[in-house]
């Protein structure tokens, strides 16, 4: 028989926690439930059969949302958040974050530099200002770049801020809603409030990590909370400017897959130029007797995720090698 070759390395990922101890509720439509006290314990699930695996993983990618907003309103999110910690704390691997609007709904961005929930590496390159955005290398020609989708957004910066304003200005001509939050009526759906999007900077210097990736043939994994193909996302749930985002990747050959968060039902698609597009299912919305999680193992020719719970398993092959 012939064996089944080893994987060069395997992570994790996970999204849209939003643990709050609280009962459970339901989403604005008021269909979704929300299993908030439950999802605490399926991200414990998730952690430890994740730290079951032989070989161990590499590292874990946690795609935003992992406390909801509800924390903040009952003067809960450092209680919420150093659970959320303590419980991948016992990981003996990093754990990448990216941040979402429910980690906004608790905490400004100048604080949440501060928290658990900045894993970028003292040192690491990153775009300037306070862009949360930063990139590594985990094996040889394999990179990870974590993109901030905040980085323009009224959500996290001080009202008085330039960026704020800026944001705040884009949203109002995008979105003349009474409630920035209502994508009613809207050409451009993604323009709500309670998303956000790539300032030029981030894009400059994304563009430029791309750049040198494509020159030294490494393929690159790229993580946001935003969602930036219409394949694998509904029509609100986008990065406001998911276009320019999908311009830089299509402008290399780099990058094999998207991952992203947001979307609770989450979707995939394979864009025309070669790029995986996957949306992870989000806990929050998943009943206590499943999970949504997945191990993600990466081959020369391809990435296969395996899924638990609510997470369907998936071979990604590398189409452009
Ligand atoms: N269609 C809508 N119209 C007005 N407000 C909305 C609408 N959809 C969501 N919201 C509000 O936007 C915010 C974010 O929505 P929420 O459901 O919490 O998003 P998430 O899926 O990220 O948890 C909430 O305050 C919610 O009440």
């Amino acid at each position: 028989m012939e064996a089944v070759p080893a994987p060069l390395f395997a992570f994790g990922v996970i999204a849209d926690i939003q643990y709050a101890d609280a009962e459970d509720g339901y989403d604005f439509s008021g269909y979704r439930r929300r299993y908030y006290r439950q999802s605490l314990q399926l991200l414990r699930d998730a952690v430890e059969a994740w730290a079951a695996e032989r070989p161990p993983l590499a590292f874990v990618l946690q795609l935003g949302d992992s406390i909801d907003g509800l924390n903040a309103r009952g003067g809960r999110a450092v209680a919420a958040l150093e659970q959320v910690l303590a419980a991948l704390g016992r990981l003996p691997v990093p754990v990448h974050h990216t941040w979402g609007n429910h980690e906004f709904y608790n905490f400004s961005r100048a604080r949440l530099a501060h928290t658990g929930l900045n894993s970028r590496p003292a040192g690491a390159a990153a775009p300037a200002g306070d862009c949360q955005a930063y990139d590594f290398s985990p094996a040889t020609r394999f990179r990870v770049v974590v993109l901030d989708a905040y980085d323009m957004s009224v959500l996290g910066r001080e009202p008085d801020s330039p960026r704020y304003q800026e944001a705040l200005q884009l949203l109002r001509e995008k979105n003349p809603n009474e409630s920035l939050n209502s994508p009613a009526g809207l050409k451009e759906p993604q323009f709500v409030e309670f998303n956000g999007g790539f300032s030029q900077a981030q894009l400059d210097w994304f563009n430029e990590v791309l750049k040198f990736s494509d020159e030294n043939q490494e393929k690159v994994v790229v993580m946001g909370h935003l969602p930036i193909h219409p394949g694998a996302s509904d029509s609100v749930c986008l990065a406001w400017n998911y276009e320019d985002a999908l311009s830089v990747i299509h402008s290399h050959r780099c990058v094999v897959c998207f991952l992203a968060g947001h979307l609770h039902d989450g979707g995939y698609c394979l864009d025309s130029h070669g790029v995986h597009h996957l949306t992870l299912e989000g806990v929050i919305e998943t009943p206590p007797e499943s999970n949504a999680f997945g191990t993600v193992y990466v081959y020369e020719d391809k990435m296969i995720l395996k899924g638990r719970g609510r997470v369907s398993d998936r071979v990604m092959h590398f189409c452009k090698w």
